[in-house]
């Protein structure tokens, strides 16, 4: 689906902005380090379950507030046999009041009875409170009574910052005061996708391409640590892009990131550079030495949003997620940059050629785990999502290549973790450019 659809004249293009296309571990440290936590966000209780805790959760009274009844039956002062007064009032000594489990035990209580351990008997309309075996001394003082303030006492910490909520946690916020927690806020993205030839139901006729993005971006940005936002469906002409990029994420639509698909190459159709110049933002990553994606871009806007401009083609797309997407929503997040892990190669995989007479880039291959291996899988072409949709992790093998038996890095897939380390590494080893 296209809107948005105008032509006009690109204006000049981005000048000046002087970057080098850093290499894959470097764009991954760039993409986090370019910024830190967001605020934190101030949530309801019901939606809070999995989030961290920014500020710590403390007692806003004692808890239990009051000193109740543990159980049915009647408070009582002293030893009996007790006179029966009406509930809510103090007792004297010698006076007892019925009482059921977790009422408020009245002023003078010294014991509960419980209901099957007393007898009530009424001569001439004056009830009196017996104990059922006949015994005539006072209950243990504190006998089946919840004295306040025996789980926590007001101003004590109970859930400390940090915590990962889980729902007693907010069970607990709950019965100690709180209606709102303070948690780390997570980065909302709007996303921006593009492309004329793109349609989005049915089998795409010859010069269209099925959007492969619509179906998964949301899902992924969730499991990359965001909230998706907006998504809005341009075509491919300058003023779409500018009229998408300067509205998407903003005034109700709110967003901290814009991630575009598509319209990073360098051809007068492509406007992520343009667009980004036309609006007052900056290019913090133009182009990384990998491959698919080595046209990934990342900015900031002149209002704060981050754009991440991913490559049309949808591996390449994906591969450039990974790369930049996921350390930017976790360092908006207030997470670390996930320290690579590493697996032993099945295969060898030559050196990068380059380009022209540029270094070689990393290539970032879907990959599946055999015997403790890992192998690239089938089907992995910039434009293919065949290869990714079996895999179960992602081979970055540097430009010097692996060979059969060498250590690479891999990433675990946003949906799902690498398998263990025994099944697949025997340890780190330093990156080898
Ligand atoms: N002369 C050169 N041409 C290209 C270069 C280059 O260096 N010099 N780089 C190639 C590489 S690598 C990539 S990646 C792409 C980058 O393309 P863009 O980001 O500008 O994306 P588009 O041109 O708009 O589209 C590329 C490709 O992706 C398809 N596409 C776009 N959106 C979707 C979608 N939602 N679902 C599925 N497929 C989509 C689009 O139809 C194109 O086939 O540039 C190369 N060219
Ligand atoms: O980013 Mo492109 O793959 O390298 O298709």
């Amino acid at each position: 689906m296209i809107t948005h659809e105008h032509t006009a004249a690109p204006p000049s293009p981005t000048a000046g902005q002087g970057l080098h296309d850093p290499g894959w571990p470097e764009a991954r440290r760039l993409a986090h380090e370019c910024t830190g936590p967001l605020p934190p966000a101030r949530l309801p209780l019901h939606e809070a379950a999995g989030r961290t805790l920014s500020r710590p959760v403390t007692a806003l009274q004692d808890l239990p507030h009051y000193a109740s009844s543990a159980m049915d039956g009647w408070a009582v002062n002293g030893a009996g046999p007790w006179q029966l007064v009406p509930s809510g009032q103090p007792l004297a000594p010698g006076g007892a009041a019925v009482i059921a489990t977790g009422g408020l035990v009245p002023q003078g209580t010294t014991a509960v009875v419980r209901k099957e351990r007393g007898i009530v008997t009424d001569a001439g309309g004056n009830p009196s409170l017996e104990l059922t075996d006949g015994g005539t001394g006072a209950p243990r003082p504190g006998q089946d009574v919840r004295p306040a303030g025996t789980e926590a006492l007001a101003g004590e910490v109970l859930v400390p910052a940090g915590t990962v909520l889980n729902p007693a946690h907010l069970a607990l916020a709950a019965v100690a005061g709180h209606d709102h927690l303070e948690v780390q806020a997570k980065p909302v993205v709007a996303v921006v996708l593009t492309g004329s030839e793109v349609v989005t139901a049915g089998v795409p006729a010859p010069g269209q391409v099925r959007d492969t993005f619509g179906p998964q971006l949301g899902t992924v940005i969730g499991q990359l640590g965001g909230i998706a936002g907006q998504f809005t469906r341009i075509g491919d002409s300058f003023d779409a892009w500018l009229g998408a990029l300067a509205d998407a994420g903003t005034g109700s639509n709110r967003a901290d990131v814009v991630i575009t698909t598509g319209g990073t190459g360098k051809s007068g159709t492509d406007h992520f550079r343009n667009a980004v110049a036309a609006l007052g933002g900056r290019l913090l990553l133009d182009g990384i030495a990998m491959r698919p994606g080595h046209p990934a871009v990342l900015a900031e806007l002149a209002d704060g949003r981050f754009a991440v401009g991913l490559p049309g083609n949808p591996l390449a797309a994906m591969m450039s997620l990974a790369t930049i997407g996921g350390p930017l929503l976790a360092a908006l997040g207030g997470l670390p940059l996930a320290d690579l892990q590493y697996a032993v190669s099945g295969s060898d995989v030559g050196p990068d050629a380059g380009c022209g007479s540029g270094p070689g880039r990393t290539r970032l291959i879907p990959c599946r785990f055999l015997s403790g291996l890992a192998f690239p899988v089938a089907h992995t072409g910039p434009g293919m999502m065949r290869g990714l949709a079996w895999a179960e992790g992602i081979m970055a093998v540097p430009p010097a290549g692996v060979d059969s038996g060498g250590q690479v890095p891999v990433l675990p897939l946003p949906w799902a973790p690498l398998p263990p380390k025994s099944a697949r590494a025997t340890g780190g080893a330093p990156w080898h450019a």
